[in-house]
């Protein structure tokens, strides 16, 4: 099977790979070019622009930063739109909101080609070894298309129904994490603060009913202040406020959520975007004992 792959940062990279490993062609496309070069020694052809990729492969996965990016890769001259057509496919796996989708997914369909939007759970290890959870929604033609290449990426797919459905999950999702990495920030510091071991507080969170992966994974390394990015600050900070303005069209109140925004955002300022979204535990230790 060929499949078009536009966007190599730390996911579309490890993706793409996985792909190549398990016996697909693939042409890739990146706005950096460059970033092009090491899936290309792994035999990936390459196409100059996205439009050049849709030309190639009947179908075409995408995972990009945020909105702007999606639509940009779609709507821009040389982008999707040029070529896609009756017969071809447009995956969009980036994490954005049900509007954005919807807006690709029109257009898209205007132009007689068929759109899935599949935004993925899990981060950089998952992706590299296939094990993330795809969600997607939209064409179910194009998803029961898509099934072997989604087999290699993830350990489940679901498919939820009409656009906007994947987004939506995808959101409320990364909501909950977002929130949780706050409490488990605030945890960690209230731990070594009143005089505890953070690590003795990670044996006993992994033991408990609370004990969950991202404890596991990125606890040890925030002890150590190693936020060495798997899934970017500045994307989790996106998510967070694409999900507040979902309970925002939804009349869902969210002060939890809203909290834990604001100290993305705060984490953003001091410059720690770019790093793992766990540097977030940076905005709690920074904050002095008052007494
Ligand atoms: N990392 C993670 O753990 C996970 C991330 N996601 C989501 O997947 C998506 C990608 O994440 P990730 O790989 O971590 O992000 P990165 O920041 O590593 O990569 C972003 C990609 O988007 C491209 N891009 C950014 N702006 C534009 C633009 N205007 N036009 C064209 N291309 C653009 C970048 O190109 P260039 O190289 O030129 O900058 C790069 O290929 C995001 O939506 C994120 O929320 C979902 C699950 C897990
Ligand atoms: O969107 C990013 C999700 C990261 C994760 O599930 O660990």
């Amino acid at each position: 099977m060929e499949v078009g792959f536009l966007g190599l940062g730390i996911m579309g990279k490890a993706m793409s790979m996985n792909l190549l490993k398990n016996g697909f062609k693939v042409t890739v496309w990146n706005r950096t070019l460059s970033k092009c070069d090491e899936v290309v020694a792994h035999g990936a052809s390459v196409g100059e622009t996205p439009a050049e990729v849709v030309k190639k492969c009947n179908i075409t996965i995408a995972i990009l930063s945020d909105p702007a990016a999606a639509l940009s890769v779609v709507f821009d001259k040389d982008g999707v739109l040029d070529q896609i057509c009756s017969g071809k496919g447009y995956i969009d796996m980036s994490t954005v909101d049900p509007e954005t989708s919807c807006k690709i997914s029109e257009a898209i369909a205007l132009k007689g080609g068929h759109f899935l939007e599949a935004p993925v759970s899990g981060s950089k290890q998952p992706a590299e070894t296939g094990q993330l959870v795809i969600l997607a929604a939209g064409d179910k033609a194009l998803y029961e298309e898509a099934v072997p290449a989604f087999d290699v990426l993830g350990k489940k797919s679901f498919f939820l129904g009409p656009v906007g459905n994947g987004a939506k999950m995808k959101l409320v999702v990364n909501m909950i994490m977002g929130s949780v990495m706050n409490a488990f920030s605030e945890g960690l510091t209230l731990a070594k603060r009143s005089g505890l071991n953070p690590h003795s507080l990670l044996d006993v969170l992994d033991l408990g009913g609370i004990a969950n992966p991202m404890f596991r994974g990125k606890g040890p390394e925030m002890v150590k202040d190693n936020y060495s990015p798997a899934f970017p600050l500045k994307h989790q900070q996106k998510d967070m406020r694409l999900a507040l303005a979902l309970g925002d069209q939804n009349a869902v109140s969210m002060p939890v959520a809203a909290a834990a925004n604001e100290a993305f955002k705060k984490a953003r300022s001091m410059g720690l975007g770019d790093l793992d979204f766990s540097a977030v535990y940076e905005t709690v230790k920074l904050l002095k004992h008052s007494s």
